[in-house]
């Protein structure tokens, strides 16, 4: 399996072009399943999970195109075969937004249960009681979501009794195509939520209240294709933030927008590091020290969980102290005893960790468990004394388009080794 080695101590600089998002791109092919299209995405990341729900849609009998060199995927057709096998969905925990549209396009789904992963349980009662509301009778046997509704979906007004980004994009793309007004109350609001009810607009559904917590929808007998352009990825971008800021250098995000980053360029900005809008994207800079911030994270415009890792890597190296508390996920601090490898002071307990800056963290093999975890560790070998290698990287590969060559262009001294 490929490692990733780095050397530390070098300031980054210059230009790094931000993908589009993995988080906005997945729900997006999803709801290919609404029409016969065809869906044309522009600006698609190349990405393991793109890959993994490319190879979903197609055993379900949708043609999908992926042209990297157009950076674009085109789907079309529609669904024959109305299961998503476990050996697919168990990869990917977003392969369960393939349930909300099959049901209400094609009156019938199995999808398999997504089981748990290493941050957390994450249930889907949110998305099933949603469909439940909507007329769908939903049985779970064999480990498998059986849901039905021969007669297809009824709007409901569906109140969420917690923010659920999955549950809120799987019921808006079922509410599309069923029968009346749906309401959804206290919806998500991340600017993917957005992102993809713009893009249902487009495919013709009818949608009030976007970006904010209140999406009512008017259904409608079917949606056409459209052409769609994917939000630059707010949490690759919040990544490469905090690399400029824990070498102290000076980068342009290209593309990246401030308000798609939340309180995360707020919180940078009490750190000590410098974010500016410029007309390509952000400016992001550390000419003096860091210094501790608490944070906790929240749904969005609140602090990112996707950016929780990242940010405690930058936290080790501050002066003085940061408390850092996770809400949204009860297993969410498995970089900690890696970081703790390299140097780094931080006492957890439950949903909080403190964290006590060190004034320099050293190089160590280290271990990814998951997505953010995995680029939190790079992150620290950028600023630790030494080498650092990250073993078990294809966690990385699966929402991070290159990391290592992203990186390297603007200085740093990263490599893969395959094998
Ligand atoms: C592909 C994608 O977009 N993934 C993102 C999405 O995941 P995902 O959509 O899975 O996350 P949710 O917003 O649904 O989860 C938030 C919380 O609600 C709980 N919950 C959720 C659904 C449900 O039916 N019941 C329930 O209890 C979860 O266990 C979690 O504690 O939002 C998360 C929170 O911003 C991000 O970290 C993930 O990167
Ligand atoms: C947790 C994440 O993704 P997923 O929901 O696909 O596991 C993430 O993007 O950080």
């Amino acid at each position: 399996m490929d490692r990733i080695r780095i050397r530390g101590g070098t300031p980054l600089e210059g230009r790094i072009p931000i993908s589009g998002a993995k988080n906005a791109a997945l729900p997006l092919m999803a709801a290919g399943l609404l029409t016969d299209g065809p869906l044309r995405l522009l600006n698609a990341p190349d990405l393991a999970d793109i890959a993994t729900m490319a190879g979903l849609l197609r055993q379900h009998g949708l043609t999908v195109e992926h042209d990297k060199q157009a950076r674009s995927i085109t789907l079309s057709g529609a669904a024959r075969n109305l299961e998503a096998p476990y050996d697919l969905v168990r990869k990917m925990r977003a392969s369960v937004l393939v349930l909300g549209p099959l049901v209400a396009r094609f009156g019938e789904a199995k999808v398999s249960l997504p089981g748990g992963c290493a941050i957390g349980t994450r249930p889907i009662d949110l998305h099933l009681k949603g469909l439940e509301q909507m007329g769908a009778e939903i049985e779970i046997e064999a480990g498998y979501v059986l849901a039905r509704a021969p007669r297809g979906l009824k709007g409901a007004r569906i109140l969420f009794p917690q923010v659920s980004v999955g549950a809120t994009e799987n019921l808006l793309m079922a509410a599309c195509l069923a029968e009346g007004e749906t309401e959804l109350v206290n919806a998500a609001r991340e600017p993917e939520i957005s992102d993809l009810a713009e893009c249902l607009m487009r495919m013709g559904a009818r949608i009030e209240g976007i970006g904010t917590d209140r999406l009512r929808v008017e259904g409608t007998g079917s949606l056409a294709g459209a052409t769609h352009r994917v939000v630059p990825d707010r949490i690759e971008a919040g990544t490469f933030a905090i690399a400029a800021a824990i070498t102290g250098g000076r980068v342009l995000l290209e593309g990246a927008r401030l308000d798609h980053l939340g309180a995360t360029a707020r919180i940078l900005r009490e750190a000590g590091v410098e974010v500016a809008e410029r007309p390509e994207g952000l400016r992001v800079s550390r000419m003096n020290g860091l210094s501790g911030v608490d944070v906790m994270t929240e749904p969005f415009p609140g602090f990112a969980t996707d950016m929780q890792a990242q940010f405690m890597a930058l936290m080790c190296v501050a002066e003085g102290a940061s408390m850092i508390t996770e809400t949204i996920f009860e297993n969410r601090f498995m970089h900690v005893p890696e970081l703790m490898r390299m140097g780094a002071r931080i006492n957890y307990h439950g949903h909080s960790a403190i964290v006590r800056g060190v004034p320099k963290l050293s190089g160590a093999p280290v271990m990814a468990t998951d997505l953010r975890a995995s680029v939190s560790l790079i992150l620290a070998g950028l600023a630790a004394e030494g080498e650092t290698i990250v073993n078990r990287v294809y966690h990385l590969d699966r929402g991070y388009e290159r990391v290592e060559a992203k990186l390297a262009a603007v200085g740093a001294e990263i490599e893969r080794i395959g094998g």
